[in-house]
This record gives structure tokens, sequence and C-alpha cells, in this order.
């Protein structure tokens, strides 16, 4: 195997869309049965995927709204973004485009490595977003796509995996093209 790499990940979205429980299942393998609002937590897992380990440092955030100012004290270069939205909160669904154009705009990027999550899958008699609109926004924004439930522990850390082969792809391009190695889409 060869050496680990290691990828800074943030999650995002808006409040009680159940960020916080699907970083706690991928990295603690846990569904924590209360709920607690988010300030910022850290964490990091180590997963071998294709081959290759991962130290993965994941940085679970507060919920944004459409007013939220993307805050400087992120002020660490981020790999990519795990964008979180509720299967069962159409208004969480239409956040992430603003969450995401507003990365663009303080990056000055043009796309970001991410992958698109809609969670709490297990709820479907509740939902209020179509899979299909999950697939069209990640297809709009060359982003990865999955739905994921955390309390059933289905595609939680393949939303990860995907997140990780977003990063992938870009770097292997930036790289090819000469540029640093360790090249992040966003400084914030
Ligand atoms: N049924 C079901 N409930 C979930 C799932 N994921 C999270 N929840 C519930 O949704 C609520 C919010 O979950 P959190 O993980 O705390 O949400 P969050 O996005 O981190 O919330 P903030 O910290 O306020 O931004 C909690 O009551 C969770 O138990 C899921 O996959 N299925």
């Amino acid at each position: 195997m060869t050496m680990q790499k290691r990828r800074k990940i943030a999650v995002l979205g808006t409040r009680s869309v159940g960020k916080s429980s699907l970083v706690k299942q991928f990295v603690e393998n846990e569904f924590p049965q209360s709920y607690y609002p988010t300030i910022e937590k850290a964490y990091v897992k180590v997963i071998v995927h294709n081959g290759q380990e991962y130290a993965c440092e994941i940085y679970d955030t507060a919920g944004q709204d459409e007013y939220t100012q993307l805050k400087v004290h992120h002020a660490m270069g981020f790999h990519g973004y795990v964008f979180v939205y509720s299967i069962t909160s159409r208004p969480s669904f239409d956040l992430i485009q603003i969450v995401y154009d507003k990365l663009l705009d303080f990056s000055g990027n043009t796309e970001l490595p991410c992958v698109i999550v809609g969670t709490k899958s297990d709820l479907h008699y509740n939902r209020q977003v179509d899979m299909l609109d999950g697939k069209a926004l990640a297809a709009a924004n060359n982003a990865a796509f999955t739905e994921a439930s955390s309390k059933n522990n289905v595609n939680v850390a393949r939303a990860f995996e995907l997140c990780i082969d977003e990063i992938e792809k870009r770097l292997a391009v930036t790289q090819g093209a000469g540029n640093a190695p360790d090249h992040r889409c966003v400084t914030m």
C-alpha cells in the first residue's frame, strides 16, 4: 500500500438535516439517540479506499441557512465537501445550491469536489425530495450523489468514499497539469 493521504472534508447543510448523525455513524459506528445542535467538531477516521489509505479529517459544521456568512474561522483549506439535505425537507434541499454558490464566490473556483447526500432515506413515507431531483442537482454541479440513512447505516461510508473519489479526480487533473501536489480548492 502507498503512503497514507490526508484529506480534509467539511460537512455542510442546514440545521437538523442529519450532518452529525452521518459523521458519527461513519466515524464511531453509532447513531445518536438525542439531538444536540452542533457548534463545530472535527473527527478523524482512517479508511482504505481503492487500495489507498486515507486519514479523513471531517469537520462537522453548525447548520447554515441562506443568511449564514461563510466564516473566516474556517480558515484552512478543505479538499472536499459533503453537502447534506434531508429527503424529508424541501427547504433543506433548496439550500444546497445557495451554500454551494456562496462557496464558489468565496473561493473563485468554478466547481467544488463534493458529494450531495440526501439523508434520512429510512423516512421515505415523509419524502419531500424526489431522488431524481437530488441526482439532477448533483449532475448540474458535476458532483456525486447518494441518499443515505444514518439510522440504518445505509450508504454512510459510501457518501464519504464518493467524496474522496471526487477529490482524487480533481487532484489527478491538477497534479497532471504540474500544479502543487496538495492543491486545495477553497481557503475559507
Ligand atoms: N430517521 C432518521 N433520523 C435521522 C437520521 N439522521 C439524523 N436523524 C435525526 O435528525 C435529527 C437531527 O440530526 P443531527 O445529526 O443532529 O443533525 P445536524 O444536521 O447535525 O443538526 P445541527 O447540528 O443542528 O446542524 C436528530 O433527531 C437525528 O436523530 C436518519 O438517517 N434517519
